[in-house]
């Protein structure tokens, strides 16, 4: 009983492990496959924060290639440094948080600890503003003042403030020589120099880091492996290794190799690819305590299920037939949009030949159905309501496709056989 015990221990101290490891929430040890992105983002802010000299940096990639991580591995190393992390300053910014100038400048005050220094003072610009600012930072030791790092992710977004009034100050501030600040902005807008005013462009280094993966599938493989082993400290070394060892043979598994080559192909960035490693560490239990093939099976499963035809399943009776009829008339009118009069149309036509199991419904019942398909947004009108059309005659689009309709129907629970018919006949 004891081993046992132990056991379901060490497999709820694995998934949790593997589950905060997988939730992002620790930086990995050494950013896979950015060598030399690594090197020059930590060249250029270490020669800030070591020898004050100012500078500007973009670090651009797509979503979950790791920006956010190779930043914060590089900032990892360089507080490291007793002398940098006594004397740098961080301020972080977020687009998506601050949405104006003026709620930016109070968050770098904040960051700043300068609140107090700043008191009521009344400023006539925001660059008078922000050079008191950098200008209390100096108080106390007059010849060097603190290096600050400015971090502005999601950097587009500030471009869409009034005048680009911050990132030209920002900007501005970083190539004249008064204080030394870097300022990295984290965008996945490739073409986001587009986006910057005359000025504002000229003040920018145009030093731009990007991200884009090289990875071959065999270390995508590689990785995987590295995620869901188990470190060397974990505390039941006879657990550990058997799980390591599961999870090196389930990576020479076919299926599984098919499934992680489906998702690389796919899009190669981990985010995606931690969201299916987590599912399948969550379904290690009690009764199974090592990662199986079937785990991961199900997890792609999961991931790859199709919101819309998940809806389908939870739709009446009414409603679905509504749908085929829907279906029929994109098949005989070659996908031209239809009103509603045409698939109520449809659908008598169905009842009156064809159906014994679905009895006749009033127009205004049919009516509702129709409406609660278009809060689902199954369908929409094609134009967003512009001219005043009665919502009979409204023109209206399936958003589903034909193979999306055909496989809910084969798996809605008890759909009578004359509905299925019904769908599958060529002409309604
Ligand atoms: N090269 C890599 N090596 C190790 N882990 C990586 C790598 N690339 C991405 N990751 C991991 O993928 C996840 C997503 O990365 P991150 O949050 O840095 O992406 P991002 O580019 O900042 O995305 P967003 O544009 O949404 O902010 C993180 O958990 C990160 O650790």
């Amino acid at each position: 009983i004891s081993d046992r015990k132990a056991t379901v221990n060490s497999s709820d101290g694995a998934q949790k492990l593997l589950r905060e490891r997988l939730c992002h929430q620790k930086l990995p040890d050494q950013p896979v496959g950015l060598d030399s992105q690594y090197k020059h983002l930590l060249e250029l802010l270490r020669r800030t924060a070591v020898h004050g000299e100012s500078n500007s940096v973009l670090i651009v990639g797509p979503r979950g290639s790791g920006k956010t991580m190779l930043l914060g591995c590089v900032l990892r190393e360089l507080m490291s440094l007793r002398e940098v992390q006594k004397n740098v300053l961080l301020v972080e910014l977020n687009g998506l948080l601050q949405t104006d100038d003026k709620i930016a400048l109070k968050e770098i005050t904040r960051q700043l600890h300068l609140e107090n220094v700043v008191g009521d003072k009344v400023f006539g610009s925001f660059a008078e503003n922000l050079a008191f600012l950098l200008e209390a930072l100096k108080k106390g030791d007059k010849s060097s003042s603190r290096p600050v790092l400015f971090v502005l992710d999601e950097f587009d977004l500030f471009a869409h403030h009034k005048n680009q009034t911050l990132l030209y100050n920002l900007l501005d501030v970083s190539q004249s020589a008064q204080t030394p600040v870097a300022v990295v902005g984290l965008t996945c807008r490739l073409d986001v120099l587009e986006l910057l005013e005359k000025r504002v462009k000229s003040r920018f280094s145009h030093r731009q880091i990007h991200l884009f993966s090289s990875l071959s599938f065999g270390q995508y493989v590689d990785v995987v492996r590295a995620q869901l082993s188990l470190p060397p400290d974990f505390p039941d070394p006879k657990f550990s290794d058997e799980w390591n060892h599961s999870v090196t043979k389930l990576c020479e598994d076919k299926t599984v190799e098919e499934i992680l080559r489906r998702n690389f192909n796919g899009s190669k960035d981990f985010r995606s690819l931690h969201s299916l490693l987590f599912l399948a560490v969550s379904r290690v239990s009690v009764s199974h305590s090592t990662l199986r093939e079937a785990d991961l099976i199900e997890a792609c499963r999961l991931i790859s299920a199709d919101s819309k035809a998940n809806v389908l399943h939870g739709l009446s009776i009414l409603e679905l037939c509504l749908i085929i009829a829907m279906k029929h008339l994109n098949d005989t009118y070659d996908g031209e949009p239809f009103n509603f009069q045409m698939v109520h149309n449809e659908f008598k036509k169905f009842i009156q030949r064809k159906s014994h199991s679905i009895h006749k419904f009033e127009k205004p019942v049919v009516m509702k159905a129709f409406e609660h398909l278009l809060q689902l947004e199954l369908v929409r009108p094609v134009d967003s309501g512009v001219c005043k059309v009665q919502r009979e005659y409204q023109l209206m689009r399936l958003m589903l496709e034909h193979g999306q309709v055909m496989e809910a129907l084969q798996k809605y629970p008890q759909c009578p056989t004359d509905v299925k018919q019904w769908a599958l006949s060529a002409f309604g």
